[in-house]
């Protein structure tokens, strides 16, 4: 159509020449969107060197001065023969740089029912794939065996915790099943700076708290198990809870997996599948990632 509207153009113009031109339908429909006029359309045709010996020769750059360089036959030359020539054209050498823009910065954040599996999907994720920085949350709760303090969580006493509150230094906090849980917002801007995506760990209040805060500038990911009965098995496999405290948290679950609406992306945690689910979480980091049009989060 383009090329069309140029036959046209230099026709009425008494350029009789048009079929002998390769012109790049490109800079011609740059020109003409940017330009937005026959008039100034005109001026681009006048500006190409036309050169009635080499029929794709010409300077769409519209540098008179810049010798012209016959662009060879494609069969006759080689291909850096052919970039050069083409480089010289059109005025400027091909860049190598990426086309893809660089993507911001994600805020991911998981969540879950409690015993779905949060924490082992999590670990995983941080063997799988780099660029990732894992929030260490704060939390009032005791120390479970095994879990190291500054790697699992910050533990803090309450009054700690409490004071880190009054200091607004807690994007979101909450107090889970008697224990204080926050999320240091320190920390997420230092690695956001430095590039890091940052994934944050929450349970579903703390995931509807943040959609609050960063409504669609951040990632939500809703982890769940195969079903209500493989849920409640792993809790029991645990062995954290007491009867009462299971109690609780199975009850609590339950009335957690309706809240799926609010998130972006639903990943089975299935019995003996966490690889499965890990690789889930990562194609969401994947489809993220490609997104022209990206989530931006300020914290
Ligand atoms: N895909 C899986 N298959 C089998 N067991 C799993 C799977 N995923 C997690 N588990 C096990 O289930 C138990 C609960 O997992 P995890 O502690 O990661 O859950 P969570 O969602 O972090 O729980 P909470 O919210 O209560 O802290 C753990 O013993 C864990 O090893």
């Amino acid at each position: 159509m383009l090329r069309r509207l140029v036959c046209d153009s230099l026709v009425h113009s008494n350029l009789h020449h048009c079929h002998q031109f390769s012109i790049p339908q490109r800079s011609l429909q740059n020109s003409f969107t940017l330009t937005n006029g026959k008039l100034n359309f005109l001026c681009l045709i006048q500006k190409i060197n036309v050169s009635p010996r080499f029929s794709s020769s010409y300077s769409p750059m519209g540098d008179s001065r810049r010798p012209l360089i016959p662009i060879p036959a494609v069969d006759k030359a080689n291909r850096s023969e052919l970039l050069r020539a083409l480089e010289a054209s059109l005025g400027s050498s091909f860049s190598s740089d990426s086309i893809c823009p660089i993507p911001n910065p994600l805020v991911i954040v998981i969540s879950g029912p409690s015993g779905v599996g949060k924490d082992a999907v999590i670990k995983k994720l941080r063997e799988a794939r780099e660029g990732l920085h894992f929030v260490v949350t704060a939390t009032s709760r005791e120390k479970r065996p095994g879990e190291v303090d500054g790697k699992d969580y910050y533990f803090v006493s309450k009054e700690e915790f409490l004071s880190m509150v009054e200091q607004n230094e807690l994007l979101e906090y909450a107090l889970v099943y008697g224990d204080y849980k926050g999320i240091p917002k320190q920390q997420i801007r230092d690695y956001m700076a430095k590039g890091y995506d940052i994934v944050l760990r929450v349970d579903i209040l703390g995931a509807e708290t943040l959609r609050k805060i960063l409504g669609n500038s951040a990632v939500f990911v809703f982890l769940v198990a195969e079903s209500e009965i493989a849920m409640v098995e792993r809790l029991i496999d645990r062995k954290t809870e007491t009867a009462e405290a299971l109690l609780v948290r199975i009850a609590t679950a339950r009335e957690e997996v309706k809240h799926v609406n609010n998130f972006d992306y639903v990943v089975e945690n299935a019995k003996g599948k966490l690889e499965n689910a890990v690789k889930l979480v990562e194609s969401n980091i994947d489809a993220e990632k490609a997104k022209v049009r990206q989530r931006s989060a300020v914290i």
